[in-house]
């Protein structure tokens, strides 16, 4: 039997996958996570990205609230390793909501939470390891991030098509775009959530909101194939990764 109370013992990690977005930007269709890539649903990419890493021990699909039952019967149908746990939430109305949810259903004896975006299903898994590293590490929250190709500018937001004044040019060497999986010391990412819930404050990733508690969050380094999958273009760079994958490394 493992000493729980042993704290030179690695954390137990668990990664949560919020699921229950439309999918809004991608167009018409089912669920932006059911919707397949070479024949699979990007779920379950996701959660073989996520399952691949073997520290993680469980992994909890937060799935839109009508289609749970549908998801466990994909993870049921699909082939996933056997020594990870799997669990099916229902979803709520925002992001943030649903990674609550998942949150709320993690059993006692997990110090480690990765958060990760069913959007995101070709995430390899040295970035998921390099985030469980560093909060193994110490760090109580670590997010996989990439320097910017582009010059970015920050304008006045104006009515759609009307040309927007611009503000200020951010240097951009100093600028990160932030992929998910997000690794978190489970008590900090709780207690921003409970932060963020009770001030009524919303955030677009996980570790903004521990940035609001003053809590010290990191980057380490991301990967191009983290992408996230929101609009039609997105999905034919997917099924090129995975057609390159395919013809290099047979899967
Ligand atoms: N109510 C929501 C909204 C989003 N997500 C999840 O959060 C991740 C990142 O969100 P995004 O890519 O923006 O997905 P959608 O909200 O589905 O996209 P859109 O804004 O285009 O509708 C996705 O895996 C999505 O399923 C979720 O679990 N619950
Ligand atoms: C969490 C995230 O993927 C980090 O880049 C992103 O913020 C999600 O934003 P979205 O508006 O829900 O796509």
């Amino acid at each position: 039997m493992p000493d729980e109370s042993d704290e030179s013992r690695p954390r137990r990690t668990a990664a949560v996958i919020p699921a229950a977005g439309r999918g809004v930007r991608l167009g018409p269709g089912a669920p932006k996570a059911l919707r397949t890539l070479n024949g699979t649903p990007m779920l379950i990419h996701a959660v073989r990205a996520m399952a691949a890493s073997r520290a993680v021990s469980l992994v909890v699909v937060v799935a839109p609230p009508e289609g749970a039952g549908e998801v466990k019967n994909l993870l049921d149908a699909h082939a996933l390793p056997e020594r990870t746990d799997y669990l099916v939430v229902p979803g709520g109305d925002t992001r943030q909501e649903s990674v609550r949810a998942g949150l709320g259903a993690l059993p006692e004896g997990i110090g480690i939470v990765l958060v990760h975006d069913a959007a995101r299903p070709l995430v390899p898994v040295d970035t998921v390891d390099a985030v469980v590293e560093a909060v193994r590490g110490g760090a109580p929250a670590v997010v996989p991030a990439l320097p910017l190709a582009d010059t970015v500018k920050e304008v006045e937001p104006g009515a759609k098509g009307e040309p927007e004044p611009v503000l200020a040019t951010p240097e951009r060497s100093r600028l990160r775009a932030v992929q998910t999986p997000q690794g978190f010391d489970r008590a900090t990412l709780v207690r921003a959530h409970e932060a963020v819930e009770v001030s009524g404050e919303g955030a677009t990733d996980d570790a903004g909101m521990v940035e609001r508690l003053g809590a010290p969050v990191v980057v380490v380094p991301g990967h191009e194939e983290a992408f996230k999958v929101t609009r039609p273009l997105d999905l034919v760079l997917a099924e090129a990764v995975l057609a390159r994958r395919r013809a290099t490394d047979g899967f």
